[in-house]
């Protein structure tokens, strides 16, 4: 078995990554059996193709065996020779314990990553299965049906890359297990207080009444297909009506009388995660009034984006309103700060300056010369550096303009509108 799955591994990433791979990958690995196998997979595979390895583990500090879980991790990694960081992350008891870790990691992880793009889960055909069934009890639509893919983009830049859902859980333990690698169970997994526990349990009775498995994680990727299918279309609309400048999207006015409606849904639906950068979209009816009311000429406000009519062209842009409180103080001597998710600000040293949206205070601080060419609904969504009441830099001006301090957008280079479209 162990010959089949690295070829298996191997021609999972080729097909989501290939034919040029990407010189660094990251690897998040827990300590169970899944991702320790995924590491022994990724290791062999990476001698073939000469990719560099970093492992990443965070440690949850939910069980009091987490931080020798995650010192495992090391140790395995520092046999196989690849670098491995510990990040550490505290639950402050609010909201859904487990649902609060899977957000933290991946937020962490983003964090941690740099230059290096894409990041490795070990999620398998069995996790693949869960989620359809727990998104079936939801009563989800397409996006959530079809939510777990191999490849997907996030607005920030990451790409989430899964190389073992085409493989049984069974399979990669066996892997594990054969190659004697080290791995932990995780009670929480059949911990019934947990949802996905309770579908964990519930598949094989599912099993007995012929709901196979391998039926609901291929109902599964038939719902992907026909994903993939609609963000094909939305793209070519984009690349045929659309443009974008660094965070700001829009749509010349044709573009709703060539587009059928569940074009015009899944194109606005992408935009607004794209500039507001978050996970999900907004819900169907809201979306719904939204796509009435844009594409016969109104404007409006939808999951902290506002979309106007500018010199005729359907503008999206981050809505001031849900940035405004977003404000604070960088603390260390700090060269590089984030705000808002899409944002990087640089400067040689950040240390006692303020983060915050431009607002109507930093506008009337702008030069008049610098004004000229801007768009004031726009601008004021836009990160600014201050020093007490005092208006230092902003985005939109040049660096010269903003003494050195310079703003990056992730859509400008890292990860354009049309990119993440297609594997969002
Ligand atoms: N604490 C963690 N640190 C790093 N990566 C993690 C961590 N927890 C989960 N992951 C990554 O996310 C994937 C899915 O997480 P999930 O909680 O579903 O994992 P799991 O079922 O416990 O899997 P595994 O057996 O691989 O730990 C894992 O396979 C792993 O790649």
């Amino acid at each position: 078995m162990p010959v089949t799955l690295d070829k298996r591994f191997a021609d999972a990433m080729g097909g989501l990554l290939g034919p040029s791979f990407p010189s660094d990958v990251a690897l998040a690995v827990s300590g169970g059996g899944d991702s320790m196998a995924m590491l022994l997979l990724a290791h062999n595979w990476t001698r073939a193709w000469g990719v560099r390895l970093h492992v990443v583990t965070v440690d949850h500090g939910l069980r009091p065996e987490s931080a020798a879980e995650a010192q495992m991790v090391a140790e395995e990694c520092a046999l196989l020779g690849h670098p491995h960081t510990i990040l550490r992350w505290r639950w402050d008891g609010t909201g859904n314990k487990l649902d609060a870790a899977r957000r933290a990691r991946l937020r962490l992880i983003d964090a941690w990553r740099g230059q290096i793009a894409h990041v490795l889960l070990a999620h398998t055909r069995d996790d693949l299965a869960e989620t359809f069934l727990m998104r079936l009890a939801r009563g989800a639509g397409l996006d959530g049906l079809s939510a777990m893919q191999p490849l997907r983009a996030l607005a920030s830049g990451m790409t989430l890359v899964r190389p073992c859902l085409g493989m049984a859980r069974a399979e990669l333990r066996h892997y594990a297990t054969v190659l004697k690698s080290p791995f932990v169970d995780d009670p929480s997994n059949d911990d019934p207080a947990y949802v996905r526990a309770r579908m964990r349990a519930l598949l094989p009775l599912l099993q007995t009444h012929g709901f196979a498995r391998e039926t609901l994680a291929e109902t599964a990727e038939h719902l992907r297909a026909e994903r993939a299918a609609l963000n094909a279309r939305a793209a070519d609309i984009w690349n045929r009506f659309g443009a974008q400048d660094g965070p700001v999207l829009s749509l010349h006015p044709d573009w709703a009388a060539q587009t059928e409606v569940a074009t015009q849904r899944r194109l606005l639906n992408a935009a607004l995660r794209y500039v507001a950068g978050a996970e999900y979209g907004p819900r169907a009816a809201p979306l719904d009034a939204l796509v009435s009311r844009v594409t016969s000429g109104g404007a409006g406000t939808l999951h902290g984006c506002d979309l106007q009519f500018v010199n005729g062209r359907l503008t999206i842009f981050r809505e001031y309103a849900s940035v405004a409180q977003m404000c604070g103080t960088v603390d260390d001597t700090s060269e590089t700060a984030n705000w808002d998710t899409s944002w990087t600000v640089k400067a040689p040293d950040l240390k006692g300056f303020t983060l915050r949206a431009l607002g109507q205070d930093g506008w009337d601080q702008l030069p008049r010369e610098h004004r000229e060419g801007l768009r004031h609904r726009v601008a004021l969504a836009w990160p600014s550096v201050w020093q007490g009441d005092h208006l230092t830099a902003c985005a939109g001006l040049t660096d010269a303009e903003n003494h050195g301090i310079s703003f990056r957008h992730r859509g400008q280079g890292e990860i354009s509108f049309a990119r993440f479209l297609l594997s969002h």
